[in-house]
């Protein structure tokens, strides 16, 4: 599940091991074990049918997440997997990141739509992703590939003994599977396992690597230890951000531009129904985002409060930070009061009875319905960051405590010029006594 590693400060992730020293541990525990479920790594590029990487070939790295984890958090793993590439072909290795198709997502359960197998192309601006980063499809990887084989997959833990003596140390091991592998071998020798539905894909090798530290912490182990073309890291969550909220970090998130499709139908939802549009309130946003630096503070937003309002799984989760509904609408009012709105957009995950219980309390609020043939086309994905776009739009922002789906919403109001007072907001829950706002992540261009 997602973890709040994600915001420790970066002070916090202070390098202890040498990179010489983190060779040798890793050659050593290679060296002295079989694994309990896959070929040893250093075996896996020589078996009969893996190909093996000449200097300077194109390599791919593939990666997923956890299951459970959400939309939002996965577009968080994308940065980190980001940064790991570009370090690798800094040290002048010729990688290309593979994006992992989008699909069967815990949250998306709108019933009678297909929701796997979905190309990053549905979603965000694939032209704006590869001005950062050299990024494809899966489908074309499997073109480029010859076919839908990946020579090793490397599935990320944590040290079963957790961190030793109390200190935190960024290291890297081949170490046996702790948790039971979600990859069975097949007749022939190969591996089968999820490939986000792509029931053909076959993995050459699997083994299990624990891992603490930062995402680049992999790029030794990529690059000396394993020679095989193509790479998927499981359990990607595992690593950290190499430097959260650094120049690297905003210019992989500014470059995930929303796929212009869903674009479009947010920007004419807020003309029809919030009476905001770009001219007048300065939302002006550059398709290229290389060219994107609006002054902070220049974007006005529509008049209307946005809300990002989560629920579900955050009621129980998250019970003390937040709120009841009737807690939510109370705030609600008085923000719209202050502010002098007299329109509420709301985006929420709430299911149909907390829904008809909010439109009671709300009678006036506004939301992004889809129609049935809208979903279908745009997926729960699109009408998130339909959603997203929407409040990422308006005057004054209010999302719910350490949502995922919220800070995006902050870095998008970021990147469109918002005054920070109006974006880094949420809602408290009914009894907190401490109710810390979120904290303000300045872009660096
Ligand atoms: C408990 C944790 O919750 C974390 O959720 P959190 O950070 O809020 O945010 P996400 O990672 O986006 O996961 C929540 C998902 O719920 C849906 N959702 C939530 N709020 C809205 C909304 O306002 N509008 C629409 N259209 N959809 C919404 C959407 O599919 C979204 O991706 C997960 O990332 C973790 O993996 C874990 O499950």
């Amino acid at each position: 599940m997602a973890h709040r590693a994600l915001h420790i400060p970066v002070i916090f992730l202070t390098s202890t091991y040498s990179f010489s020293a983190l060779f040798l541990s890793v050659f050593l525990a290679v060296a002295a074990l079989e694994t309990v479920n896959g070929d040893n790594v250093f075996s896996a590029s020589q078996t009969a049918t893996a190909p093996v990487a000449v200097a300077r070939d194109l390599r791919y790295l593939l990666y997923d997440v956890n299951p459970p984890e959400g939309f939002n958090l996965r577009r968080d793993v994308y940065i980190r997997m980001a940064s790991l590439v570009k370090t690798l072909r800094k040290e002048g290795h010729d990688w290309v990141l593979v994006l992992p198709p989008w699909g069967r997502l815990y949250h998306w359960q709108s019933p009678n739509i297909h929701q796997i197998r979905i190309p990053w192309g549905a979603f965000f601006s694939l032209t704006s992703l590869q001005a950062n980063v050299p990024v494809i499809e899966y489908e074309e990887f499997v073109a480029e590939n010859g076919g839908p084989f990946i020579d090793q997959v490397l599935v990320l833990q944590n040290y079963a003994e957790g961190w030793t003596d109390g200190k935190w140390e960024e290291k890297v091991d081949e170490r046996p599977c702790i948790e039971k592998l979600m990859y069975s071998k097949d007749k022939q020798g190969y591996y089968r396992g999820w490939f986000w539905g792509y029931e053909e894909t076959r993995a050459r090798n699997v083994t299990c690597i624990s891992a603490q530290g930062h995402a680049s912490i992999m790029a030794p182990v990529l690059q000396r230890n394993i020679t095989a073309i193509s790479v998927m890291l499981d359990r990607a969550e595992t690593l950290l951000h190499d430097h959260y909220a650094g120049k690297d970090y905003w210019d992989t998130r500014r470059s995930m531009v929303f796929a212009k499709h869903l674009r479009i139908i947010g920007d004419d939802f807020r003309a029809k129904y919030l009476n905001s549009t770009d001219d007048r309130d300065h939302t002006i946003y550059s398709e290229d985002w290389t060219r994107m630096k609006a002054k902070p503070g220049s974007a006005k937003g529509g008049s209307y409060l946005g809300v990002h309002l989560r629920r579900k799984d955050f009621i129980w989760g998250h019970r003390e930070d937040v709120p009841s509904l009737k807690g939510a609408v109370k705030k609600m009012r008085s923000l719209m009061k202050k502010h002098k709105l007299d329109k509420v957009f709301v985006a929420t995950d709430a299911d149909d009875e907390e829904l008809k219980e909010l439109k009671r309390l709300l009678p006036d609020m506004v939301r992004y319905e889809p129609s049935a043939e809208d979903l279908e086309l745009f997926k729960d994905g699109g009408v998130a960051i339909i959603d997203q776009w929407i409040c990422a739009h308006a005057r004054f922002f209010i999302g719910t405590s350490v949502s995922t789906f919220s800070f995006r919403i902050h870095e998008e109001r970021e990147i469109l010029g918002f005054d920070p007072k109006t974006t880094y907001n949420r809602f408290c829950g009914d009894n907190e006594k401490e109710c810390e706002q979120p904290t303000h992540w300045k872009i660096v261009y």
